[in-house]
This record gives C-alpha cells, structure tokens and sequence, in this order.
C-alpha cells in the first residue's frame, strides 16, 4: 500500500519534518538530489552533456544540486534559471551559492546545443497556475530536445502538471522518468498528467509517516507486494460453503454474456458456488458454457418465491449486468433490494434502474453501511447523480463522495483511473493498475463479479471493492501482455485472474 498525495500534504509533511523533526531543509534537498542520482545508476543513465532548467522555487534547487552531483560524476552539465531571482526560495539561492563557489556559471540565455538529458526543475508542486511567456517557451524548448533524442528527467513533477488533479496548466514537459520525493502525488496517476510523467520512481529522503500527525493522506493505493496480506486466505479444510455462495442476478433477452463474464469472474475470485437468474432463453447456452454456475431461468417475470429461496441460500448478491430496464426488472431489483440480509454488489443496468426510479434509490440507500457496493462507470454515475459530464471534468472526487453519502455506501467509480470511495471513510483508493486495452465490453461484468466473489469470501465491502479493481486491472496486464491492448477481451481478462491471485497470493 502507498500513498498518494495532494500538493498541501507534502508541504504539511515536509514542514513537519523540517520545523519539528528538525531535519534541516538543506538536508532533505540534498537527499532528494542524491535519490535523483541514485535512480539514473539504477537504471543505468549516467549522461555526459546535461541541461539543468530550474525555477526559483524549490524545485529549482533541487535542480542545481542534481547538476552539482552530476558535474561531480565526470558530467558537462549547463545551468538556467527563469524567473525573478527576487523571489527565490532561501535554499534554492543557497544551492545557487554552492555553485558559483565551485565555479559554475548560469547561463544568461539558454544555449541550443545538443544534450543527452534535460533535467526538468522548472515547477514542482508548488505550480499553482497556467504557465505562460518564458517558462512556457521553456518548457515547449525542453520537450523539442525530447524529440531530438535527449533524455528528459523531471525532478518530482513534470513541469506544467498540477500536483492535486493531473490536469495539465498550460503545457507540460513530457517526461521519460520522473523522481519524486517522499510520496507519489495525485497528478502522477490522474490523467493526462499521467501521460507526461514517464516512468515515476519514488525516493525515500526522510520524510516518513511519523510527520502525518495533522492528518493521513487523503488517498492510498495498492501494490503487487500487498496482495499477499489483502486476498483472503483460503481454508485449506474449508468446503464449497466455506468460500461463499453468490447469486447473480443477470442478463435478458439479448444479453447472455453478462452472466457468464460476471459469474466465471465470481468464481475465478474464489467464491465456493454461483447461481444466476436469468430469462430462460440463456438456459441452454449458460449449461454450455458455464456449466459450474447453478441457475433458476424464468419465462416472463421470475416467481418471487424462487427469488426468495436464492436469496435466503446467498451470501452475497450481485445485481444488474445485461439485466436490461423492462419487463419486470423494476420488480425484481425492489424484491432484491428489501431484502438487507447480504451485502450486494450493483451494476450497470441495475444502476441505471436505481437512476430512474426514485423509490429504488432511497430502497437502496435503507440497506446501511456495509451492505452496498456500486460500481457505475462515469454515464451510470452521471445518471445516477443527475448531472452533466461537465461537473464529472471539474470535480469527480466530490461527486463520488456525494453519491456515497446519498446511498451509505461503497462507490467503485471506474475509469481509467478508478476510484473507490465509501460513506463516512475520508480516504479514498485511487487505483494504478489496467490499461486502455480493459475499455472493451464486459469488462465491468467482470468487475463485478471479482468483487461479488471476494465479498463471498468475507472480505468487508471497502477493502473488497479495492481490492477488486486492482486485481481486475493487473488481470487486465497479464491480458494485454499475451494478447495485446488492441485485440483483447473481456474473457481474457477474466481467463488471468487466477494467474494473478496466484502468483502475487498467499499460497
Ligand atoms: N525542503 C523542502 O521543502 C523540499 C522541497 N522539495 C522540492 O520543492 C518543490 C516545491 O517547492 P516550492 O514550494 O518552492 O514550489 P516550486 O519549486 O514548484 O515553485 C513554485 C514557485 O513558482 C511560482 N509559480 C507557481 N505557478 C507559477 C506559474 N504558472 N508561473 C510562474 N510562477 C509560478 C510560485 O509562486 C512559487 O514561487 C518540490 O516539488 C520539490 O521538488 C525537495 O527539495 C524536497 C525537500
Ligand atoms: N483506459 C483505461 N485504463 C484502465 N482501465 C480502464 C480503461 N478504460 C476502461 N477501464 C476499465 O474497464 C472497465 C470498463 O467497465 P464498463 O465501462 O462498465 O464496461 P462494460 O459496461 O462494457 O462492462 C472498468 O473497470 C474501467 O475501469
Ligand atoms: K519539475
């Protein structure tokens, strides 16, 4: 598990560090430069011809000192600042000093020679607006030497990306490597910043979580390392039972595939036993394909007495892939919905039944804390909301949060970048995981399921819905890794899993 942090935390931690740790600031900026150097040898970039671009802020200085270590390895290393000088920061202007003692010089006007690495200091967190005249032309100048061939090395943040949002002020440097310091922050993995920041590295300098007293960060997400603790263990004498029974409730008339994406995906989780509802037109092909799922199909309107034996057998219920809007489903979701025995996992269309009818959202919001996960992509959440994508673009965190509070429950918003968010926890999960080769369809069928599954097994509905889409996404990897991001499916997707719960599990 790590952080990820707003711009207003990192200042919070690091003053905490300096002012009542004591670590002087110098200090952190030297180790912050020597973590700099130490990531090139890791990945074995020791240039010969470099270009330092520092700002008058702190992330200049951070700039100076790399290129002071770097001179210090046998590097030709140039140096320009922009800005006003009057406004440079104590330890930048310190930095400064050092340099012109060893006998460096600033250049006056940037030289357009040949380099093969730019180091990108120009603004680090503390960018608070669109950049404009020099520093825009900087920064523009910077990724033509990109183009050109050299290497460009942001220090902590690709210049131009805001820390908080990812959203890029103006126009950012397009990096190859990013280091950043302590913590990795918000608009590395918020797209389009995520596009610019290259591969991210992150170095340790000293400032640790003994400097969160004024509060934990607001985000976290989760890494291969963690999923030995995070799945559940399995019960080597556990039975069927033991690992919980699931009923799905999916599919229609034209939409069979949703049943078996989403039930394979709940057992491919872990979860002892499926049973799905569906038309009975979906009978003879889920037999065919999916012959590990049990199944109650109906004629017109299922018999809300079979309804109720599922869902007195259920540990957990998931509701709405393909089930479509008409003939009854409004029916079935209130019959579902009453029931507040068993945690439920909704999506797709029975989100979009939750959008439509007021008495099914309050329905829904009655079941408590606990008991509800949704899992709406951005147009059911819009629809669910009642608002326009322009609010979604200004503020999806909020609305997330909004959407939670109104249902007192577990809201997995996917995305590119999804985020998971529940009712009265200030912390969200932020995910880094997948790739653009999961925007295919059925793949949220599966989302659903690994999470039905995994709830089926115990885990609480937060951490089951984190846990989830991470391993949905890294099944998303292992996916495009055999198959590619242009060619594969949901099914793959689905078919890696295991693979995934495997290799990076407890057993
Ligand atoms: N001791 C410390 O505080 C440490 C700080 N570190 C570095 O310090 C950085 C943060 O330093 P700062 O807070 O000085 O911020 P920055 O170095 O990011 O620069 C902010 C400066 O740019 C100005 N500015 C913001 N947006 C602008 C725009 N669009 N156009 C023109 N000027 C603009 C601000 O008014 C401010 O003067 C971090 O990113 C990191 O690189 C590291 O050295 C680690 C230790
Ligand atoms: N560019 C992307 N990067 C990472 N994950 C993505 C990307 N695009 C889509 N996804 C993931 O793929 C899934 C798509 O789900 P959804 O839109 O519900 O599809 P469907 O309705 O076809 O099942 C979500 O989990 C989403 O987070
Ligand atoms: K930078």
């Amino acid at each position: 598990m790590r952080y990820i942090l707003k711009a207003y935390e990192m200042k919070m931690y690091d003053g905490d560090t300096i002012e009542r740790i004591g670590i002087p600031s110098m200090v952190l900026m030297e180790r912050a430069a020597l973590s700099v150097i130490e990531s090139l040898s890791e990945r074995n970039l020791m240039p010969q011809k470099v270009l330092v671009v520092a700002g008058m802020g702190n992330n200049g200085g951070d700039g100076l000192a790399v290129g002071r270590l770097l001179a210090e390895k046998g590097a030709e290393v140039a140096f320009y600042m922009a800005g006003n000088p009057d406004k440079m920061t104590e330890e930048t202007r310190r930095q400064l000093f050092i340099l012109k003692n060893l006998g460096f010089s600033i250049q006056s006007k940037l030289e357009l020679a040949e380099y093969d690495m730019v180091v990108d200091a120009l603004f680090g967190i503390g960018l608070s607006r669109n950049v404009e005249g020099e520093y825009l032309t900087l920064i523009r100048e910077m990724n033509r030497l990109g183009k050109k061939g050299a290497f460009l090395l942001s220090l902590d943040i690709p210049s131009g990306v805001c820390a908080d949002t990812g959203r890029i002020l103006g126009e950012a440097v397009q990096a190859n490597l990013t280091v950043t310091f302590a913590y990795a922050k918000r608009g590395h993995f918020l797209y389009p910043g995520r596009e610019y920041t290259g591969k991210l590295m992150v170095k340790d300098i000293g400032i640790t979580e003994s400097s969160f007293l004024k509060g934990r960060p607001g985000a976290f997400c989760y890494e291969k390392e963690d999923l030995h603790r995070l799945l559940p263990k399995r019960k080597p004498w556990g039975n069927k039972g033991t690992f919980g029974k699931v009923l799905l409730v999916a599919g229609s008339y034209d939409m069979c595939g949703a049943c078996v994406l989403c039930g394979k995906s709940i057992l491919r989780a872990g979860a002892g036993m499926v049973k799905i509802i569906t038309p009975s037109c979906n009978r003879i092909i889920l037999q065919e394909t999916f012959p590990e799922a049990m199944l109650y199909t109906f004629e017109d309107k299922p018999h809300m007495e079979k309804v109720k034996n599922s869902l007195d057998w259920a540990d957990v219920v998931v509701a709405g892939p393909g089930i479509g809007m008409g003939n009854g489903t409004k029916e079935l979701m209130e019959y579902l919905l009453k029931d507040k025995r068993c945690p439920m996992v909704i999506d797709a269309d029975g989100l979009n039944l939750l959008a439509a009818h007021q008495d099914l959202f309050e329905l829904a919001a009655e079941r408590g804390e606990g008991k509800l996960v949704i899992t709406p992509h951005p147009g059911e959440l819009l629809r669910l909301m009642k608002m326009d994508m322009e609010v979604y673009k200004e503020d999806r965190e909020k609305l997330i949060f909004t959407l939670a509070k109104g249902l007192h429950c577990v809201v997995a918003a996917k995305d590119a970048v999804t985020l998971v968010a529940e009712n009265g926890r200030e912390e969200i999960y932020m995910n880094t995981s997948g790739n653009d080769g999961m925007a295919t369809a059925g793949s949220g069928d599966a989302l659903a399921g690994i999470i039905g599954g995994l709830l089926a097994q115990g885990m609480d509905c937060f951490f089951g819905a984190c846990l989830g889409v991470y391993l949905h996404g890294l099944a998303g990897e292992e996916a495009a890794g055999k198959k590619g991001r242009y060619g594969m499916t949901a099914l793959d997707l689905v078919k890696e899993l295991p693979f995934v719960m495997t290799f990076y599990g407890p057993n």
